[in-house]
């Protein structure tokens, strides 16, 4: 599947008491075909009142506390099965909220976003975690530096810039600020372009991943730190470079975001070895 060319593997794990290994996701990412971003396995609920425990995987096998396009697939896979419903979903990030809309987009209701240093977490303290010191380029004409962060249940830092945002080398500065000692759990590094009160242009870095086509959480992010910044609204849409994201951040707290979600095919799926079969098409 994909969540605006985040390329997403849903792994239905109900009924199981095993897991899609790290192995497995370095594995199946090895071989083309299956390069994928994320695996979002689809657990036996652990919590009353949730449908699923939903475990989420890198490429480069690390586990993520949180991923908005990944749950948009999740919960186009669970409403083709089940019909049309709200479902409640825990994953490490707490307790999530999704839903198909009638125009055929996808709601997912992301939590509420952390700010503190240590909920980051940041590797020292930072009183006001809108604005870092963090740069990257020559000391003296830093080419990206004091980024907002913040915490969608996974970390993330938003680089604001003037310019067109592919202008940036992010495939090269994005490793080295992902892995920065900061980032005691690395982060999702992003170069965020603020085009209007209402518009954000965004580029991400996505920690355990890489450069990919769209980031659900760091859209998030971008709207949290532009609205906490006063650079945008509290409602966005933001233009990622496999299309649109809108996301509003509520007056209860909550982040809620919208996008597509797409089903490209299916297969059968060995979850500690990452052997697979693609399914024949149906005729
Ligand atoms: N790479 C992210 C998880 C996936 C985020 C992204 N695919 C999304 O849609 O939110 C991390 O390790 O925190």
């Amino acid at each position: 599947m994909n969540g605006l060319g985040n390329q997403i593997i849903v792994a239905d794990m109900r009924g199981r008491a095993d897991r899609v290994t790290p192995a497995a996701a370095i594995a199946i990412n090895a071989t083309d075909g299956t390069k994928f971003d994320q695996i979002m396995a689809i657990h036996d609920s652990r919590t009353p009142g949730t449908a699923n425990y939903i475990e989420i995987i890198n490429s480069d096998g690390s586990l993520a506390q949180a991923c908005g396009n990944g749950m948009r697939c999740v919960v186009q896979v669970l409403t083709s099965e089940q019909g049309r419903q709200a479902f409640t979903f825990e994953t490490m990030a707490g307790i999530l909220f999704g839903e198909q809309r009638d125009d055929g987009l996808f709601t997912v209701d992301m939590g509420t976003p952390k700010f503190a240093w240590y909920d980051i977490p940041l590797a020292e303290e930072f009183a006001d975690t809108r604005k870092i010191e963090l740069q990257i380029g020559p000391i003296d004409a830093p080419v990206l530096h004091s980024p907002s962060v913040a915490s969608m249940g996974n970390p993330h830092a938003t680089f604001w810039v003037n310019q067109d945002v592919w202008s940036y080398a992010l495939d090269r500065f994005g490793p080295m600020l992902e892995n920065h000692p900061i980032f005691p759990e690395r982060a999702n590094i992003s170069i965020a372009q603020v085009v209007a009160q209402d518009k954000i242009i965004l580029r991400t870095w996505e920690r355990g991943a890489g450069l990919t086509e769209a980031c659900g959480t760091a859209a998030c992010a971008a709207v949290v730190n532009g609205a906490r910044t006063r650079r945008t609204a509290r409602a966005a849409t933001v233009t990622l470079p496999g299309g649109d994201l809108f996301v509003q951040w509520r007056d209860d707290d909550h982040v809620v975001m919208t996008g597509p979600a797409e089903l490209e095919w299916t297969g059968t799926l060995d979850p500690a070895t990452g052997a697979w079969t693609r399914a024949e098409a149906a005729a």
